[in-house]
This record gives C-alpha cells, sequence and structure tokens, in this order.
C-alpha cells in the first residue's frame, strides 16, 4: 500500500523486505515489515533478540538497503528523500565514541562547529539530558549512563523532530538504565518523536505511548501500550487457592483453560468467573482470590512472539518487485570522526554476510 505524502505518521514502512547472503542461501530477516510510527511521543520498537530492529533502524537512516517495499520519514520516501529529512532525524545506532580526554562540552562544541549550529545549543543540551554540572568533566570520567545522554546530547544538537536510538540502555546498569529511561521520557512530552528499539519490555513499557512488536521480522502488533495490555489479559482470571494443582486439573476436566502460575493459576478466555468456583467447589477445593489478570507488556510479548526462534530462517526470497529501492544515499553524519582508540568499521551501503 502507498502512503499518503503527510499522514501524521513520523515513520511507516510498507512491505519492507531484507535478506542476506548465508552459507546456506538468502535468509529473509525482514519480512513484509509495515510498521507505524506516529508523530509526538515515544514508541517502542519491541522485539526478540534477532527479530530484525536494528536492520530496519539501518535501512531507515540509509545505512543498508531494503530489497522491497517503502519506507517513509514524515511523508518523505528514504532512501530516495533522505538528504531531504535527514535535518529532522537524530540518531543513535550503536555505542557512543568521543574523545576519552575531552570534556562533554568541548566534544559537542566542535560537533556544533561540524554541523553550524549556534554554541548556545551546547549548553542547552546539556541541559536537557541532565549534564549540565558534568559538562566540564573529561568523557573519559563519565558513567556508561553518562556517556550514553551525552550521545543523546550530541543528537539533539540540531533539534531534531524524530530521535531513533537502537537499544539505548545496552550494557547499562539499573540506574543509568534509569537515566537514559528518564531523559527519552522527557524528550517524548517535549513534541518530539522517540523511536525506541528494545527487547527488554518492562523498560519500553514504563515510557512508550504507542509500540510495535515484531517476531521474524514482521510487526505482529501495534498500538497504544495500554491496549496491547488489554487485549492480551482479556477474560483472564487468577485464582488463588490452596492446592493449584489440583484445581487445574478440575477446570481442564470441565474445558477451561488453566495454567499454573508463580502464586496460584490463571484461567484464560472466561466469560463467568463464577462457573471457576463453582466448578472447583464441586470437588471440594474452596478459592480464596478471584481477580481479573492483569497482563503487563512483557506477557502480551511473550504470548506474541511465542512461536519466534532467534532469527529468521531461509526460505529464498521472490525476486523483489520493480528491481527493489534504488541505493541509498551516504549515511547520515552528524558524529565526531572517531577517536584514536575507538576506531570501528564504517557501515557500507548494503553489508551482507554472517555475524
Ligand atoms: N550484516 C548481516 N549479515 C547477515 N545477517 C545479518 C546481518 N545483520 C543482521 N543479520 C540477521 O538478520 C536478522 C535480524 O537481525 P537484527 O540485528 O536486525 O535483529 P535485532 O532485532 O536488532 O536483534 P538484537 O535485539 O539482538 O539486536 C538476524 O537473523 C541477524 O542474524
Amino acid at each position: 500500500m502507498e502512503l499518503a505524502a503527510d499522514d501524521g505518521l513520523a515513520v511507516a514502512t510498507r512491505g519492507l523486505r531484507k535478506t542476506f547472503a548465508g552459507v546456506r542461501g538468502r535468509r529473509v530477516a525482514i519480512h513484509g515489515l509495515d510498521l507505524d510510527v506516529p508523530a509526538g511521543g515515544v514508541h517502542g520498537f519491541l522485539g526478540p533478540n534477532g527479530s530484525g530492529k536494528t536492520t530496519t533502524i539501518r535501512m531507515l537512516l540509509g545505512l543498508l538497503r531494503a530489497d522491497s517495499g517503502t519506507m517513509h520519514i514524515f511523508g518523505q520516501p528514504v532512501p530516495q528523500r533522505l538528504p531531504h529529512v535527514i535535518g529532522r532525524v537524530g540518531a543513535i545506532v550503536e555505542s557512543p565514541k568521543f574523545y576519552p580526554t575531552f570534556t562533554g562540552r568541548k566534544s559537542l562544541s566542535l560537533l556544533a562547529d561540524a554541523i553550524g549550529t549556534p554554541q548556545q545549543r551546547v549548553g542547552e543540551v546539556l541541559e536537557e539530558v541532565g549534564l549540565a554540572d558534568r559538562g566540564d568533566d573529561r568523557f573519559a570520567a563519565y558513567s556508561l549512563g553518562m556517556k550514553q545522554r551525552l550521545a543523546i546530547a550530541a543528537t539533539l544538537l540540531k533539534s531534531p523532530d524524530l530521535l531513533i536510538f537502537d537499544e539505548p540502555t545496552n550494557g547499562l546498569d539499573p540506574a543509568g538504565i534509569r537515566e537514559i529511561r528518564e531523559t527519552m521520557r522527557r524528550l517524548g512530552t517535549e513534541g518530539r518523536t522517540v523511536l525506541v528499539s528494545s527487547h527488554i519490555l518492562s523498560e519500553i513499557e514504563q515510557i512508550a505511548d504507542t509500540v510495535s512488536i515484531i517476531g521474524r521480522g514482521q510487526v505482529v502488533a501495534q498500538g497504544a501500550v495500554a491496549d496491547l495490555i488489554n487485549e492480551a489479559g482479556a477474560g483472564g482470571v487468577d485464582v488463588g487457592i490452596d492446592s493449584p494443582e489440583a484445581a487445574v486439573a478440575v477446570l481442564r476436566r470441565v474445558g477451561m483453560t488453566a495454567d499454573l502460575t508463580a502464586d496460584g493459576l490463571r484461567v484464560s478466555g472466561v466469560d463467568r468467573p463464577a462457573d471457576i468456583t463453582r466448578a472447583l467447589a464441586a470437588q471440594g477445593l474452596y478459592v480464596d482470590r478471584l481477580v481479573p489478570a492483569r497482563r503487563d507488556l512483557e506477557s502480551a510479548f511473550l504470548q506474541l512472539t511465542q512461536d519466534d526462534q532467534l532469527g529468521a530462517s531461509t526460505p529464498p526470497p521472490p525476486s523483489a518487485p520493480g528491481g527493489g529501492l534504488p541505493p541509498p544515499p551516504s549515511a547520515p553524519g552528524g558524529g565526531l570522526p572517531p577517536p584514536p582508540d575507538a576506531r570501528h568499521t564504517p557501515h557500507s551501503a548494503d553489508e551482507e554476510g554472517g555475524r
């Protein structure tokens, strides 16, 4: 489906497909992905390891070429019109690299000069990420959370409307995770769109307004966090009882779907909870607690991706209709040159091969 030029979406993909060369033929990583990220707020891009989050983000940023399908950022087709929208996008797709002996402020100041942003923004972005009082410390002295916040500050210099963070809390301790979470939440409430990928659902549940859950390179659910949780919990009842194993057996015998939980059992798809008490009492089992099940996003996620294997497997792809997308323009810039101790292989336009 083609998208209208402006549909209130910060990011949209349709039928997106990407395969990689593997030893036994091509592996399908992204398998017809239809992603909608509404403009404004925090959008969690969720999926198990290997489900295709990084691949999708790298295609959106022109770092990797799609086999077929369409992508839009703020209504502009990318990668074709990426140069026109990239000024509105800030992204962190791998660990931040800064000169360890420079202060955070100096690194940002150099970057501001490089991208033609007024120096006044440096103080503002340090403030925005909560580093105002540590801006004059050397990067090497920062905690991992502070390093990540400095990277976020760098992406904010050009005041982007869309921020894309790929697993921004990877490797952080709980305090660091909280720092980044609060920073993202704040950015999302300022009218920006924050697209954040993660495989740690509880993290996103607390800060996201909307989410997309992907499995095997496809969207398996998307929408408001509250709606997904409600859907996942619909009709479930948690039962507290002295002998849960016996109760599960009784309920299954009368045709109910019952499973043991950490503190009792859960019955799914129940229209009349009184049927549970009646069935159990008939066998001399008496419930001491009967409450509607409230599922969190973690449960919804596990339920939706339970068949997902790590990594998608290998049906040979059909040849791309229309020859696929044109080659991407060069990757968006905006970073400092790599420091001497942190050189890394730059992304190629169509990096392939096993990992
Ligand atoms: N350069 C590459 N060459 C070959 N296969 C790749 C390459 N990059 C990704 N893949 C494969 O594509 C699939 C999706 O990987 P991707 O990194 O996008 O997943 P992810 O959801 O970001 O996972 P994680 O949460 O572990 O970062 C995996 O099967 C992965 O092995």
